[in-house]
């Protein structure tokens, strides 16, 4: 606009400006291609004035499983599902923006877990839909996200949505993320001691709203909830054996069945004969983290926001409800494990492997992280209408580096 187009402006409060209600809106769009399934987030941002931070206004978001990586064998197919998402940012985005709009891909522990070559045979027929819509494709739109930005990224989220990024007083908060491959531990450390008893590779700085933070974080591929189910019956890394039958003290005595993940079919049963329930499971589900992950002392008392998985196990077995989500203490999972895994019969209509799924939560957070059994877990799958996702954290690292915010 021309200043002359514009001179009204300063008559009215910047929100009832009749200009500024659209000409300053503007849009980011962010793909999770994560293991279990693909989401498109459509950001709406209105940039009030150019001294300011652009205001989040609102989130489009659709989801579609399976993920991109059970397409590991015809990639075109697994594209076609992303064109479908994207479909839906045509309609959401006028016109008139679409070609100043960015649209990226960040895949994560599904496509990490594949061979390199089928990796990239997906993500190529990706960034063909992207170069063949009218949206704005920047340079590198379609990768697979380093795991720990992937941490850094939900982190930003969290403490943006809550308010923690701006002003003073900042009290971050911790966040864990647990995916059906990997899960992510990010926290702002507050004693020098963390630093110098950290692993450099934990530690990194990351600048945003001209802040640099210097992050504790760490995600581990193969301690997501799915892959951590194939680790407990041994059958991670087993695609050779074909056909052969993986048991556990986890899952229901009679129960037999067939899984597919990551491209690949296993079977599936309970102990026949053997034991079943907690105490066994436990010792199973054990094996899979103890030693595995590194301890920061600091974490044991503090709490910490979570959400994935951890969320959804929480609801399935009302410990929280769905819409509102809850607080909840470490010994809560455990609680609701030894529940399920000594009355497995009851629970026969929900998953199979919700007695597994329960009980390595609360292996993974007392025996690989160290929480304390009463640790508080804030569990949210929004806050202020907005999906507490790694990829808002995402959309602003990629408007700050298209010049678009700071
Ligand atoms: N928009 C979302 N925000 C936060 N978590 C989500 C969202 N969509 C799905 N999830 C959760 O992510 C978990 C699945 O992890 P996923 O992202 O597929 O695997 P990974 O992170 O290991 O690649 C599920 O618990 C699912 O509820
Ligand atoms: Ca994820």
């Amino acid at each position: 606009h021309s200043n002359r187009e514009m001179w009204f402006r300063d008559f009215f409060p910047a929100n009832m400006c009749p200009i500024n209600a659209k000409a300053d809106t503007f849009y980011g769009i962010m793909f999770d291609a994560g293991s279990t399934g693909t989401r498109i987030h459509i950001y709406t941002f209105v940039q009030k004035s150019p001294e300011n931070l652009p205001e989040l206004e609102g989130e489009i978001f659709e989801s579609v499983k399976p993920g991109l990586s059970a397409y590991a064998d015809q990639p075109e197919k697994g594209a076609e599902t992303v064109k479908r998402l994207l479909d839906m940012a045509i309609d959401a985005v006028p016109p008139h923006l679409w070609k100043t709009t960015p649209v990226v891909l960040k895949a994560t522990a599904g496509l990490r877990l594949l061979s390199e070559e089928k990796a990239q045979a997906l993500l190529l027929e990706v960034r063909e839909v992207f170069e063949e819509s009218p949206f704005l494709v920047p340079e590198d739109s379609v990768s697979i996200m380093d795991g720990s930005y992937e941490g850094i990224l939900a982190w930003i989220t969290v403490n943006f949505l809550t308010g923690q990024l701006s002003g003073q007083n900042q009290h971050t908060v911790g966040t864990l993320d647990l995916g059906g491959a990997s899960t992510q531990i990010t926290f702002l450390p507050r004693f020098e001691e963390t630093f110098k008893e950290t692993p450099g590779d934990f530690l990194t700085s990351f600048e945003m709203f001209n802040s640099t933070y210097k992050l504790y974080t760490h995600s581990y591929l193969g301690f997501g909830l799915k892959a951590a189910r194939l680790a407990t019956l041994g059958a991670l890394n087993m695609e050779a054996v074909d056909g052969q039958m993986f048991r556990s003290s986890c899952l229901p005595k009679q129960l037999e069945a067939e899984w597919h993940f990551g491209g690949v079919k296993y079977r599936y049963g309970g102990n026949k004969e053997g034991e079943t329930g907690f105490e066994p499971c436990y010792l199973e589900v054990l094996k899979v983290v103890k030693g595995k992950l590194h301890q920061p002392d600091e974490i044991r008392g503090s709490s910490f926001y979570a959400f994935s998985y951890y969320y959804d196990r929480a609801v399935d077995t009302n410990l929280i409800d769905y819409e509102q989500g809850g607080v909840l203490e470490v010994k809560d999972f455990e609680r609701k494990a030894k529940e399920v895994c000594d009355n497995m019969e009851r629970y026969n209509s929900a998953s199979p492997f919700l007695c597994m799924d329960l009980t390595y939560i609360t292996a993974l957070l007392k025996e690989g992280f160290g929480f304390r059994d009463n640790t508080l877990l804030q569990l949210t799958k929004k806050v202020n209408n907005i999906e507490t996702s790694w990829t808002l954290g995402a959309t602003f690292h990629l408007l700050q580096s298209l010049g678009l915010t700071y």
